[in-house]
């Protein structure tokens, strides 16, 4: 099989408190858009955007999860088969900052160590900020994990978040792509600084393919093999999402942090 045949999948799932931006996040990143209106998510959703990394075609499975603890159950099942996380809170709510830790392992619990970042988001509304700068950063630093502060609104930094999982994700499959940016692993200040960057919306540069699955429409979902309450969700992208190519998800050899 030549080289570019193969096509990577990786699941991510993004958690976090209720209202932080999670599903606003995956929106914009696989449509392009924002929305003020606030839609609580049942469960969990799913959308996929392609992109190329390092040459190579990735699709990333976008698993969009409630930040209610009441959906624990449902959402828990879904963390099955993940390959990256983002772990994300809100600028303007401290509880969704003291959670992270706790949503770390919700996710670890289910799937054991995976590529992950911690994003702030809702950056635009640093005025009202109710998390120090330096605590974020002193998060991240213990966890070992990157930092990214984004602002969906703004479509700031939310392209260089799942850019980094995927990178990530490709090093520790291949072995042979490099580390991605060489910055510390805390990526302090990205957005403040240059607040101009990726601040607006074009469908047509990304043109993402999207896949909605409605939330909790298991039957629909062709990505798992038997529903949530089963207790038992696994990915089988090789052929469904690979349309038949083989996925290197199994040639894994090294583990990076
Ligand atoms: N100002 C601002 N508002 C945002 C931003 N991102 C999301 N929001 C708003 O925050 C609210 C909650 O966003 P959601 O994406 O629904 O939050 P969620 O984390 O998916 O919430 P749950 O489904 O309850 O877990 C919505 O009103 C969004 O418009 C942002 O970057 N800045």
């Amino acid at each position: 099989m030549r080289e570019e045949e193969i096509e990577t999948a990786i699941k991510v799932v993004v958690v976090g408190n209720g209202a932080v931006g999670k599903s606003s996040m995956i929106q914009r990143y696989c449509k392009g858009v924002f929305t003020k209106d606030y839609k609580k998510t049942i469960g969990v959703d799913f959308l996929e955007r392609q992109i190329e990394v390092n040459n190579e075609e990735v699709r990333l499975m976008l698993w969009d999860t409630a930040g209610q603890e009441e959906f624990d159950a449902i959402t828990k099942a879904y963390y099955r088969g993940a390959q990256a996380c983002v772990l994300a809170f809100s600028t303007v709510d401290r509880d969704s900052f003291e959670a992270i830790e706790s949503w770390k392992k919700k996710v670890e619990d289910e799937v054991g160590e995976i590529g992950m970042v911690i994003v702030q988001n809702k950056i635009d509304l640093i005025d009202d900020a109710v998390v120090e700068p330096e605590e974020a950063e002193d998060l991240a630093r213990r966890l070992q994990l990157r930092f990214y502060r984004t602002s969906v609104k703004d479509n700031l930094n939310v392209d260089e978040v799942f850019m980094y999982l995927a990178e990530k994700y490709l090093f520790q499959i291949n072995c042979e792509v490099e580390e991605p940016m060489e910055v510390p692993k805390v990526s302090i200040g990205y957005g403040l600084l240059n607040p101009g960057l990726n601040n607006h919306v074009n469908e047509d540069d990304s043109k993402p393919k999207v896949k909605s699955i409605s939330k909790l429409n298991k039957k629909k979902h062709k990505n798992l093999s038997s529903p949530p309450d089963e207790g038992n969700i696994k990915l089988r992208p090789s052929k469904q999402r690979t349309r038949g190519k083989k996925s290197v998800l199994q040639t894994a050899k090294c583990v990076i942090l």
